[in-house]
């Protein structure tokens, strides 16, 4: 058996490395049986008719997509690729995927202790493939996305990446950046209350009341060094990103001393005691946030530490990203 993996709008997605690609400018050269279908994709039926893969299986699949120019995937979607040749006019490289799916679909979470009471929650597959690509498609195309110019260091510039804001009515306006977006309502945009129910399901006791929308068309589109410490948040946010589409590496870099807020705040005892290190604890940390993953901060990551999603050369797709957040 074999499959592209199509978006409720009818594009084939591939994947390679930290790149998402659309086939849609090759979708008319694939063979019929790998035209994208009409109907949804069924990932649990495909996979129970492809069953498991062997080890010399899964190598020799590795080894096709280098041939044509590394073609990988999550390691729980594995692709597969196929070489045809248009004898009549020229050589043609058609990639296309193979679901071969190696383990099962089920989400996996993983708590990472930032340490002096900063914590992760990281949860892949947090929505099923498939249905991650139907909200990707749905927010990309029925988003007001906006780029607005934001005032970074006393200048002027366009926010490098495209942005909404919704929230519920009557709250504290957020600012940033000199930037303060309207509210869209979540009326507007019912499939956001469907992830933001099945945030909360998976959160129990947690509560969310706005949403920052941010979509990075490109390797050039990013968001700086900063911390979501805005005071309408409090001092222990809980920020829930949902990421969809390209994979992006999402990077923690702990506040330095000066940087910190901690003493302006002065909520938690001296600083100097609070800054001690313990051993084995590490400053940066780097995560390669999936299509359909969850991450989670809390406590006091908005205080201690900055984070960003750099430029990347090579995240040539789109990626969409959710931060729930409540404002207080
Ligand atoms: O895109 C992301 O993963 C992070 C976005 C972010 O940090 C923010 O909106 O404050
Ligand atoms: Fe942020």
């Amino acid at each position: 058996f074999s499959s592209t993996h199509t978006s409720p709008s009818g594009q084939a997605y591939i994947y390679k490395l930290n790149r998402c690609y659309r086939m849609e400018e090759t979708a008319d050269l694939l063979p019929e049986s790998l035209q994208p279908a009409n109907e949804p994709f069924d990932v649990a039926s495909k996979k129970l008719s492809c069953g498991q893969i062997t080890n010399e299986e899964d190598e020799s699949l590795n080894k096709k997509n280098k041939c044509c120019s590394d073609i990988v995937s999550d390691s729980n979607y594995k692709t597969g690729l196929s070489c045809h040749q248009d004898d009549q006019r020229r050589t043609r490289l058609v990639a296309s995927i193979v679901e071969t799916s190696l383990s099962h679909d089920a989400p996996t979470r993983r708590t990472i202790d930032l340490g002096h009471g900063s914590d992760l929650i990281y949860i892949q597959r947090f929505l099923p493939f498939q249905k991650s690509w139907t909200f990707f498609d749905y927010l990309d195309k029925h988003i007001p996305w906006t780029r607005p110019t934001i005032r970074v260091f006393g200048r002027s510039c366009l926010q490098p990446r495209d942005t909404c804001y919704v929230a519920s009515s009557g709250l504290t306006p957020l600012v940033y950046s000199g930037y303060r977006p309207d509210a869209y309502s979540w009326d507007d945009f019912p499939p956001l209350k469907e992830i933001l129910d099945a945030i909360c399901e998976a959160l129990p006791g947690s509560r969310f009341n706005s949403l920052l929308l941010n979509r990075y068309k490109g390797a050039n589109d990013y968001v700086g060094w900063h911390a979501d410490d805005e005071k309408l948040y409090g001092p222990t946010p809980e920020i829930a990103s949902l990421s969809l589409g390209c994979e992006r590496d999402f990077v923690l870099k702990k506040k330095k001393l000066q940087d910190s807020s901690r003493e302006k705040r002065g909520d938690g005892g001296p600083a100097k005691k609070r800054l001690k290190r313990s051993s084995g604890e590490e400053d940066q940390h780097s995560f390669a946030l999936k299509h359909g993953s969850l991450l989670v901060m809390r406590g006091y990551t908005q205080r201690d530490w900055n984070h960003s999603v750099p430029k990347r050369a090579k995240a040539e797709g789109t990626r969409i990203n959710l931060t729930f957040r409540l404002v207080l």
